[in-house]
């Protein structure tokens, strides 16, 4: 685990210790967007156009943000026009690897790279900061266009409707106030929540982290006793965004992270609604708990010194969800 300084690797993990023992997660640097029409997007440089086989996605299958993209690719149809790499779950000294000795794994399909890093320091041979999944390549401009998940998924839901004559919609004008306001809480609090729990190296930083996530958990579960999805009766964003964490949770981030006070079958609505996105269509093949029991307990040695990969929880993702 480690990151690029002026373009140089040095295996260093977040410092803590600066934050009295909070996990701080890192901004997203390339913010640029593909667009229906190639301007620009509401940040970035213009020019990103939606051609078919132009970009190509990095991922890992143990990552819940890169699952978002996945996800999303999978959602409109993309798959045949934006490729997908996928790193090995291990993410060690050298950062994400290329090797291909774990099922699923893809090897990086366009370079042939080692590392992931490899692709970083192609669009800028000096470049600094952490090497984060998801990227999003243009092949064309040989540059990273976007490595923030949050807007991966909404170039996905709309840039190429044209291309793929998908038309449906995550994000829609009607309810965009309402996505913010529940993406935001579930943000802090739940998604980089059990980060900030599971990470934390001081007693009060993970308090300060695990109270405000279970309060959001018991506030969902409130949410979806009235309504089938988080903004009410329309499937959004704000539920896919949710979901790469929920379907970790009772596997990793219950134990690995210390999320413990409940697990996520012990909340009716919330684990119903869980199973009703699993089972969408083509979604359950984009969920690897192979990859992410692998990548949290092997990886974070700090956490799990012993790098003992527990056996896992018996819960039926397939069993029928009964909402709607
Ligand atoms: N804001 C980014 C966060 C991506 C992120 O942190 N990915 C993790 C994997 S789950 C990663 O690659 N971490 C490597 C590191 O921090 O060094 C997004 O949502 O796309």
């Amino acid at each position: 685990m480690g990151q690029l300084v002026n373009g140089v690797w040095k295996d260093e993990w977040y410092d803590t210790d600066a934050h009295g023992g909070e996990f701080v997660r890192s901004n997203a640097k390339y913010r640029n967007w593909v667009t229906a029409d190639g301007t620009p997007g509401p940040s970035g440089e213009g020019g990103f156009r939606p051609d078919s086989g132009r970009y190509h996605l990095y991922v890992s299958y143990a990552c819940p943000w890169a699952h978002r993209a996945l996800i999303f690719r999978q959602l409109k149809d993309l798959q045949d026009h934006i490729g997908v790499s996928v790193v090995h779950p291990d993410m060690l000294g050298e950062g994400w690897e290329f090797r291909q000795d774990f099922p699923g794994t893809t090897g990086d399909r366009l370079f042939d790279s080692d590392y992931l890093r490899d692709i970083y320091l192609k669009a800028n041979p000096n470049a600094s900061g952490r090497v984060t999944v998801p990227v999003l390549w243009d092949r064309e401009r040989e540059t990273i266009v976007s490595n923030e998940s949050a807007d991966i998924i909404r170039m996905f839901n709309a840039a190429f409707n044209a291309l793929t004559g998908n038309e449906d919609d995550y994000w829609p004008e009607h309810l965009r106030g309402r996505i913010e306001t529940v993406n935001s809480r579930i943000y802090d609090s739940v998604n980089n929540g059990v980060y900030k729990a599971g990470f934390a190296t001081s007693q009060a930083a993970y308090d300060k982290a695990v109270g405000p996530l279970f309060d959001s958990l018991d506030w969902i579960e409130g949410l979806l006793a009235d309504h089938r999805y988080l903004t009410g009766e329309t499937l959004t964003e704000a539920d896919w965004r949710l979901f790469t964490t929920i379907a970790r949770f009772d596997a990793v981030y219950h134990t690995h992270f210390k999320c413990n006070r409940r697990r996520i079958v012990d909340y009716p609505n919330l684990w119903g609604w869980a199973r009703e996105l699993y089972q969408w269509p083509a979604i359950a093949e984009t969920v690897r708990p192979d990859h992410y029991t692998r990548h949290y307990y092997y990886s974070h040695d700090m956490v799990n010194p012993n790098r003992i990969i527990p056996t896992g929880p018996d819960e039926d993702w397939t069993e029928p969800h009964g909402r709607g």
